[in-house]
């Protein structure tokens, strides 16, 4: 019997520039074929991983030098042409002519904003020409998974002027039987913790830093997890909502030693530091607790932690198939933060999570502190059946799309809709 495949061919790849949720520029990218149109926005970060695939930025006078007309052009004269024809469906081809046309290792030619902008709207126009939802169409009969959604609802580091190290601290509702449970048990406790900021540190310190989470001027890692234990307390989910962090600590590496809460660390020192917050919080994820290039530091935290607490590689892994195949063999982190704009396209991304599976390590899907309301990665995260999927506070409208478009996805799995937790 002959293999009988639908083409959806595309017609027509449009890319134009438009704004993050920074007010900077981004790349939007339209796939057109005779039965729909795909349309996705890529994301940007600042406290990026110096192994990331590179975002092409024009550097001109235009938006301060962050316009991104060169990714544009590099979709509309040079991709488009190539693509047109090919079957939307094919994704992997179409990524891996991108691959090609592009010739560079970390897709500096044609840009991993250009690249990624057509492979996600790619994999939408295929999948609504098949008539599918796009987390059905990536994730087939395996995509029935809701992965915790892990709340940023204190900002620090490059993301706020709050002046605390850690980046992001996180709130990850484990008790929950559902999805939407957890996320109204973390919206519950977001707002009470607005709350607690705003009599104990006064009005400015329910300001809000990149991503939707409060940016209170608080001196102290512990101070921050205390405030969060309040609120967890007050909000009445002691014992279901537990505590996450990413530390970004590249950021806070300078000179040989980790400048944290007014101290400067060896990595031996740090390890100490976590592991004593580990003991008096229930902190269940960190993050980045060490500087992209500080394998060791990685394997000594695994080794002291990991038993109990999901440590996740963002910037050492850079959701590269090679560096997070180093990290396995030698035993550092044991989850993948998963970014599609660090990598370029899906397939390659799909490839990281393949090779984390295989080796037992956990993944979070994660957006960037510079988002549109683009939800694909929602979308993604139960494809992979992801655990966890880390998209901001429940608060501004690029955060919440993605934790919205998790509402759906779970109402329309309707009895297959399963949320595990960790
Ligand atoms: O470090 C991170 O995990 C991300 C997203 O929260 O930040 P950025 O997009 O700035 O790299
Ligand atoms: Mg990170």
């Amino acid at each position: 019997m002959d293999v009988f495949i639908l083409p959806v061919p595309i017609e027509k790849i449009h890319a134009r520039e438009v704004l993050d949720s920074r007010g900077n520029p981004t790349v939007e990218v339209e796939v057109h074929t005779p039965f729909s149109i795909g349309a996705a926005c890529v994301p940007s970060g600042a406290s990026t991983g110096t192994h990331e695939a590179l975002e092409l930025r024009d550097k001109d006078k235009r938006y301060g030098g962050k316009g991104v007309l060169k990714a544009v052009r590099n979709v509309n004269d040079v991709i488009a042409p190539k693509l047109k024809g090919m079957d939307a469906a094919r994704q992997r081809e179409l990524d891996m002519l991108m691959l090609e046309l592009d010739g560079t290792e970390n897709k500096s030619k044609l840009g991993a904003n250009a690249i990624l902008g057509v492979s996600m709207a790619a994999a939408r126009a295929a999948a609504s020409a098949l008539e599918l939802p796009l987390y059905r169409y990536l994730g087939g009969v395996n995509a029935y998974r809701l992965p915790i959604p892990m709340m940023n609802v204190i900002n620090g580091g490059k993301h706020a002027g709050s002046g605390l190290a850690i980046q992001e601290f996180l709130l990850l509702p484990v008790g929950a039987d559902t999805y939407h449970e957890a996320l109204r048990m973390g919206v519950e406790t977001y707002h009470t913790l607005g709350k607690i900021l705003k009599d104990k540190y006064g009005k400015t310190a329910t300001n809000v830093g990149d991503e939707g989470g409060y940016a209170p001027a608080i001196g102290t890692t512990r101070e921050a997890l205390d405030a969060m234990m309040d609120a967890i307390k007050k909000a009445g989910y002691e014992g279901s909502v537990k505590l996450g962090m990413d530390a970004a600590a590249s950021e806070f590496l300078k000179d040989g030693k980790y400048h944290i809460d007014g101290k400067s660390l060896s990595r031996d020192q740090l390890v100490k530091y976590y592991a004593d917050i580990v003991k008096d919080y229930p902190i269940i994820v960190l993050e980045d607790p060490f500087a992209e290039e500080d394998w060791e530091g990685f394997i000594a935290i695994t080794k002291e932690v990991g038993k109990d607490v999901t440590i996740i590689g963002d910037d050492i892994f850079v959701t590269n198939v090679k560096r997070l195949q180093r990290g396995i063999s030698m035993g550092a982190a044991n989850a993948l933060l998963l970014k599609l704009n660090q990598i370029g396209t899906v397939s390659e991304a799909f490839d990281a999570a393949t090779l984390a599976f295989r080796n037992k390590y956990k993944i979070a899907v994660s957006h960037r502190s510079g988002e549109t309301c683009d939800s694909t990665i929602a979308d993604v995260a139960v494809a992979l059946g992801a655990q966890i999927i880390k998209t901001g506070a429940p608060a501004r409208g690029e955060r919440t799309s993605k934790y919205n478009q998790l509402l759906r996805i779970e109402e329309s799995l309707g009895k297959a809709a399963t949320y595990t937790g960790i």
